[in-house]
């Protein structure tokens, strides 16, 4: 008979990226979605799977949705939003600088049959190449001369004064090894980018995703707070210290666009009551960033469905689409020759704990057979350099190439 009794204390004992491996075969195995993921400033891995697969959302109404994982392209409709159930949850806690394929630890289960973590516990990761991925063979890393190319058409159209700003994405094709470690590379990236929300997601529908995200689209705890940025402008960090650090009148502009955006959306809803702090330097990986951070009290505010409202108001904001929006996506979806797919959507975990934190999907790659895919975009404006915008682009592109290929 089947053993279907819920424990929620772990008794098998691996190394963490073991774990998170053999979780990934045990989703491919029995086409179930995954999401694993770490919040800024915290050192909890958490695991959730839906042995459905997700399901796939026509329109994402944060309100309607289950406790769960949320996954959102940039277009609605290229792909589709997913979002995935708790059927098996669970979590544990990273140590400062352990290594992944050391010191063997057991997992917080918050709900799994015996049966499943069995079945987890018993999946052999040794054989080569563990996860069978799709191969994309018709996506080819973005040429540098068509890229800057698209960027002068970006400042081109500013000239004209069709738009303000501008955000062309492309894409970097790099070849993987089979033996290619995917959850200690992941677990690199927890211990690195502190800051950050660190995720990885698979599903049949969606495939299989790494990213170290630097951007919140929406934090919202239930009748407590609501929370949104405007984050934008980037320079490579150096020796300086982040006090010390100058921006350019063209980033201090790019970065206002997207505040002035944020606050368009809540001046539709008429919400005049929010506090404003920033815009402030922050530290994403080798970046920085101007942020400028928005928070309504929500516990005195009598609209419960803000978040839901917000979700739909705000995305793609100007971060990562441009301004104004419709033309923006305009430009791009005539100028860009790739499908950013969930590059620049969102994800992040739903009504967990009377929390939602959902990120905006950024400095991220999706993985296929023989290649990681690797996504990036920078603002242009009127005074953007086109070559720089392309180094932009390779620095945001290194912040996972360079721990899944180097460290
Ligand atoms: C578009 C990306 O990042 C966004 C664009 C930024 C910019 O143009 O300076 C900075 C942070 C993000 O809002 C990306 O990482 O690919």
């Amino acid at each position: 008979m089947e053993n279907t009794q819920l424990k929620n204390k772990g008794t098998q004992q691996f190394a963490p990226a073991t774990w998170l491996n053999k979780l990934l075969d045990f989703a491919q195995l029995k086409d179930a979605g995954v999401a694993i993921w770490k919040l800024p400033q915290d050192n909890i891995i958490h695991i959730l799977c839906d042995l459905d697969g997700g399901s796939s959302i026509d329109e994402v109404n944060l309100d309607d949705l289950e406790s769960g994982f949320i996954l959102a392209p940039f277009l609605a409709g290229t792909q589709q939003n997913i979002h995935f159930k708790a059927d098996i949850k669970g979590y544990f806690e990273l140590e400062k600088e352990a290594k992944p394929n050391e010191n063997v630890i057991e997992i917080s289960w918050e709900n799994i049959t015996e049966d499943q973590e069995m079945e987890i516990t018993q999946i052999n990761i040794s054989r080569q190449p563990h996860l069978k991925l799709k191969k994309y063979p018709q996506i080819e890393s973005t040429r540098k001369e068509d890229y800057i190319k698209m960027v002068k058409e970006g400042i081109a159209a500013i000239s004209r004064e069709e738009l303000y700003k501008i955000v062309p994405s492309k894409i970097k094709c790099i070849p993987i090894k089979e033996d290619l470690d995917i959850a200690d590379a992941y677990l690199r990236a927890c211990n690195k980018y502190e800051d950050a929300f660190v995720s990885l997601t698979f599903s049949p529908k969606t495939g299989l995703w790494m990213g170290a995200s630097p951007e919140t689209l929406i934090e919202d705890k239930k009748n407590e707070y609501f929370k949104t940025v405007a984050l934008a402008g980037t320079q490579a960090k150096d020796e300086k210290s982040i006090a010390n650090t100058a921006w350019t009148q063209k980033e201090i502009e790019e970065q206002a666009y997207v505040s002035r955006y944020i606050i368009n959306c809540f001046k539709k809803i008429r919400l005049r009551e929010y506090e404003e702090i920033g815009p402030k330097t922050i530290q994403a990986g080798n970046l920085l960033h101007l942020k400028t951070s928005y928070k309504v009290d929500t516990n005195t505010l009598n609209f419960p469905e803000l978040a839901s409202v917000m979700l739909k108001l705000l995305h793609p904001t100007s971060a990562v689409c441009g301004m104004p929006k419709v033309i923006s996506l305009d430009f791009l979806k005539k100028h860009e020759t790739h499908e950013r797919s969930y590059f620049s959507g969102y994800l992040g975990p739903v009504h967990m704990d009377q929390k939602s934190n959902i990120f905006v999907n950024l400095r991220c790659c999706q993985f296929s057979q023989d290649k990681a895919i690797f996504y990036a975009g920078a603002g242009v404006t009127e005074d953007s350099e086109p070559e720089k915008e392309w180094q932009e682009t390779e620095i945001k592109c290194n912040v996972l190439a360079n721990i899944i290929f180097h460290d």
